[in-house]
């Protein structure tokens, strides 16, 4: 399709507080985006010029925040609320190869709705939640740079514009981001996420290596940050990319050139899909 033809839905609920940013990035790159409430997408109470449905769209993302107060888990509210309206339709979007991204909160989201990791091609959303984002190891909000390596192979259409193997600087911010996979089955998971390329971005220190905390800044599994199902089109990850879209978005930018932000690159990267979907 067309640039010009290409939609995108920022989803949001009560306590979501970065679909602005979100959207920004997707008009920057001249591409129709805007903020949709989920009650747009199914409320009887919403008039017809306020009415959406989710096939009106080739990009779903959910955007960072505190969806319904990070009550419960965070996450787990708003996926409820997809799960009992959504859920058929969603999945059907999955499978044919429309694009998901979930951003921080997004991507608790996505966690707790069983669409990532997504292993089952077939069943893009599982009937309950295959890994958590837990609470980080220091208990605490951790807000600051984290330097990311980008591992993924081609998979991911959310990223083909990162080589392999670069590390770039995308903020977090948040309390619930540490991965985490089933008790026992850790490296059974691993394993299967390396094995389908499903794992796109981890922590690195400054120069590139794995290392722990403050560079981890949730005691993540093997240090990940990001992954994307089987099919690469659900895309989750905790740090924010919408929020360094500008060279002078980086704490380093009097110092360090770059013609862009280093988040600007998802954006473009999932543009070029659908161009060519
Ligand atoms: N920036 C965000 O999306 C916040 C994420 C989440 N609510 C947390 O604190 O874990």
């Amino acid at each position: 399709m067309d640039r010009e033809e290409i939609r995108v839905a920022v989803l949001r609920i009560e306590g979501t507080n970065c679909e602005d940013e979100t959207v920004s990035a997707f008009r920057a790159l001249g591409v129709e985006a805007e903020a949709v409430h989920l009650k747009q997408f199914y409320s009887d109470m919403i008039g017809d010029d306020e009415a959406r449905n989710i096939w009106d769209y080739s990009a779903v993302v959910f955007p960072g925040g505190f969806s319904a107060g990070d009550y419960v888990r965070a996450g787990a509210i708003f996926s409820a609320r997809i799960k009992s309206k959504l859920r058929h339709d969603l999945e059907l979007f999955i499978k044919e190869g429309y694009a998901v991204l979930g951003i921080c909160n997004g991507f608790q989201i996505l966690v707790e709705l069983g669409a990532l990791p997504g292993f089952d091609e077939d069943r893009p959303v599982a009937d309950k939640p295959e890994m958590a984002l837990a609470i980080n190891d220091s208990s605490r909000f951790e807000c600051r740079q984290s330097y990311l390596k980008h591992e993924n192979s081609g998979k991911c259409i959310f990223t083909k514009l990162y080589r392999k193997n670069e590390v770039v600087v995308f903020p977090v911010a948040h309390a619930e981001g540490k991965v985490t996979f089933p008790v026992g089955k850790e490296e059974e998971y691993l394993q299967q996420l390396e094995e389908n390329d499903q794992v796109v971005f981890r922590y690195v220190d400054g120069q590139g290596n794995y290392a722990g905390y403050p560079w981890n800044p949730n005691g993540s599994y093997s240090n990940i940050a990001g992954i994307c199902n089987v099919k690469g089109n659900v895309f989750g990850l905790m740090p924010h990319p919408e929020r360094v879209i500008h060279p002078w978005q980086h704490s380093d930018w009097a110092r360090k050139r770059r013609d862009e932000g280093d988040g600007l690159r998802v954006f473009k990267s999932v543009i070029e899909y659908l161009e060519r979907f």
